[in-house]
């Protein structure tokens, strides 16, 4: 038994999730390991998100986390495959029904994606379920009915969100091999992610350079990483917590 547990102790601890009674005693000891960060990249095509992706995987693993690198939609799976026959246009599909395979692949993962977190390894995703709702409303969805499917998934941690100017874009490396990618269609996709943005979102202008780009996300995530350890995971969209 512990009496008068100092206060600095006592945050430590609880992060710890040990937790200390009113007597300032110690109640209960879960050693549970701190949880890992869902970052989440978005954007419109050829934005960067890929890059940076890969350039924050390699320097926080230089810094010592455990982290993983995912992304939507996953093209190695039997869903996958549809959807990549979808967009490099050898299959047609209605909206809808591709609509619906993009938010199975997600739903697809979800376990792993749980297990991983869990497990304190920070995810850093390449497009998630806000990708989701903007190309399919942009081809003129309802906004709220391409939301619906993807309600209770795992709730980002951060959603860090690059915009470059369409020209710029449209100029980079493969730019027109994919079904989306058309200045005019980018410029509507680019709208919805504007009205899907949420506190935990953060806007990075990615129009300069790679590295000066990866340096303003790399403070963000950290900061990020370090806050999210102690918060329950969420479901994104719907109250409730995953379990
Ligand atoms: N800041 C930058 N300045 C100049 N070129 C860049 C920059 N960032 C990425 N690129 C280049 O632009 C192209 C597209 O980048 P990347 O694949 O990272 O984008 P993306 O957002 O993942 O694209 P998509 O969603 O279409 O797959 C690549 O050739 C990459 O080298
Ligand atoms: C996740 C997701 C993606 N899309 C679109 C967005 C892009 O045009 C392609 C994927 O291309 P990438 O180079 O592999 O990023 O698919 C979509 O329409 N719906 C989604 O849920």
């Amino acid at each position: 038994m512990v009496h008068h547990v100092d206060e600095t102790i006592v945050q430590i601890l609880s992060s710890h999730k040990v937790f200390i009674n009113y007597q300032n005693t110690i109640r209960m000891k879960v050693s549970t390991t701190p949880r890992g960060s869902l970052i989440v990249f978005e954007g419109c095509d050829r934005s960067g998100k890929t890059t940076q992706c890969a350039k924050l995987v390699e320097s926080l693993q230089a810094q010592g986390e455990e982290v993983k690198l995912m992304k939507f939609p996953d093209r190695t799976t039997t869903i996958g495959t549809l959807i990549n026959n979808y967009l490099q246009m050898s299959q047609e599909l209605d909206d809808r029904v591709v609509h619906l395979l993009f938010s199975a692949n997600r739903w697809e993962a979800i376990e792993s994606m749980k297990k991983t977190l869990k497990a304190g390894t920070t995810l850093i995703v390449d497009r998630y379920a806000f990708s989701g709702i903007a190309y399919s409303a942009a081809k003129g969805l309802d906004l709220e009915w391409c939301r619906s499917p993807d309600i209770g998934l795992i709730k980002p941690d951060k959603v860090i969100y690059l915009s470059v100017n369409e020209q710029i874009m449209s100029e980079r490396a493969n730019y027109g091999n994919e079904r989306y990618e058309k200045i005019d269609f980018q410029k509507r996709v680019h709208n919805i992610f504007l009205q899907l943005q949420e506190p935990y979102w953060q806007n990075v202008s990615a129009d300069g350079s790679i590295d000066v780009i990866h340096k303003e996300i790399n403070t963000i995530v950290s900061e990020t990483i370090r806050d999210s350890k102690v918060k329950p995971l969420l479901k994104l969209w719907t109250d409730g917590e995953i379990l």
